[in-house]
């Protein structure tokens, strides 16, 4: 198993090497990316591809800290992330007592919050009292019912802008690493050469210093969900239905259970 990540070591990957992150939302999967990735998230997307809701609004801290722990105990040795879910930091007052009950609750190594400008002073408050916060600019899902749907930033000068302005009001702020999701690669490129700290891209382009993907978008488990920045490296929803359709044809034929699946 690789050595856990450290933000040290996070830091100086920039430049010499690619950071990669994937989410997972269990114990299981999550065993099963340890090898591989630098970084897990426990991402609040977990709302949509696991609870079924159809965004990331209604997911709760309690249950973001319930699939914390189930992450850690299935990746002890690996860099793990708790996404601060919609509403639980709205105050500098109560963003830090949210993110010490995630450490308290959790062995997470750090806490990811979305926003920009104008959430860096309560990202500061967060550093300044040993939390380690992973910011995240660009397209923020938790916007979406006040944006208006998904929106890819970047297009224009206006957002191209803004989202400048938000990477670096961030690494001011004392965030070690920054996730910048649905830019275009020109704004990708260019947060990623504008700050020091290491820039995670999701739908970015290919220069941000590493990439992150929902772990059920890239293996194909969820159909429903294709936006043009997952690529997927299997197809589990073809998968998993032919290996139940295979079983369910088996018990119902009589092949299973077979002889070396009965007690004697
Ligand atoms: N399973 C899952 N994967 C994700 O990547 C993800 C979540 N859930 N939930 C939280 C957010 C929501 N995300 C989304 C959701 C929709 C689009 C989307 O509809 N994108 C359009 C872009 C439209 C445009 O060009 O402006 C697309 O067609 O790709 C993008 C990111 C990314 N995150
Ligand atoms: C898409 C990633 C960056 C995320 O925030 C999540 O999975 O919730
Ligand atoms: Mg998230």
């Amino acid at each position: 198993m690789p050595k856990k990540e450290t933000i040290t070591s996070l830091q100086q990957a920039k430049g010499e090497r690619k950071i990669t992150m994937i989410t997972a939302y269990d114990a299981l999967f999550a065993s099963l990316f340890r090898e591989s990735a630098d970084m897990i998230l426990v991402g609040d997307s977990l709302n949509m591809s696991f609870k079924g809701e159809p965004d990331t609004l209604s997911i709760t801290l309690e249950q973001m800290i319930y699939h914390t722990q189930a992450v850690c105990n299935g990746a002890p040795d690996t860099f793990v992330v708790c996404d601060m879910p919609f509403g639980s930091t709205n105050t500098k007052e109560e963003a830090l007592a949210n993110a010490v009950k995630v450490f308290q609750q959790t062995r997470a190594d750090a806490v990811k919050i979305e926003g920009g400008c104008e959430r860096a002073d309560l990202v500061e408050h967060l550093t300044d009292n040993a939390i380690a916060v992973i910011g995240h600019v660009g397209l923020l899902p938790q916007s979406v019912r006040s944006e208006g749907g998904y929106k890819v930033k970047g297009r224009d000068e206006e957002s191209f802008k803004q989202v400048m302005a938000d990477a670096k009001a961030i690494e001011e702020s004392g965030a070690f690493a920054l996730v910048i999701e649905g830019v275009t690669p020109a704004l990708g490129k260019a947060v990623t050469e504008a700050v020091k700290i290491p820039v995670i891209g999701i739908g970015a382009g290919k220069e941000t210093d590493g990439q992150v993907l929902v772990w059920s978008d890239m293996l194909g488990f969820f159909e429903a969900f294709k936006p043009k920045f997952v690529k997927r490296y299997l197809e589990g929803a073809k998968l998993v239905k032919e290996a139940v359709g295979e079983y369910a044809k088996e018990v119902r034929s009589g092949i299973f259970p077979a002889e070396e699946h009965t007690y004697k």
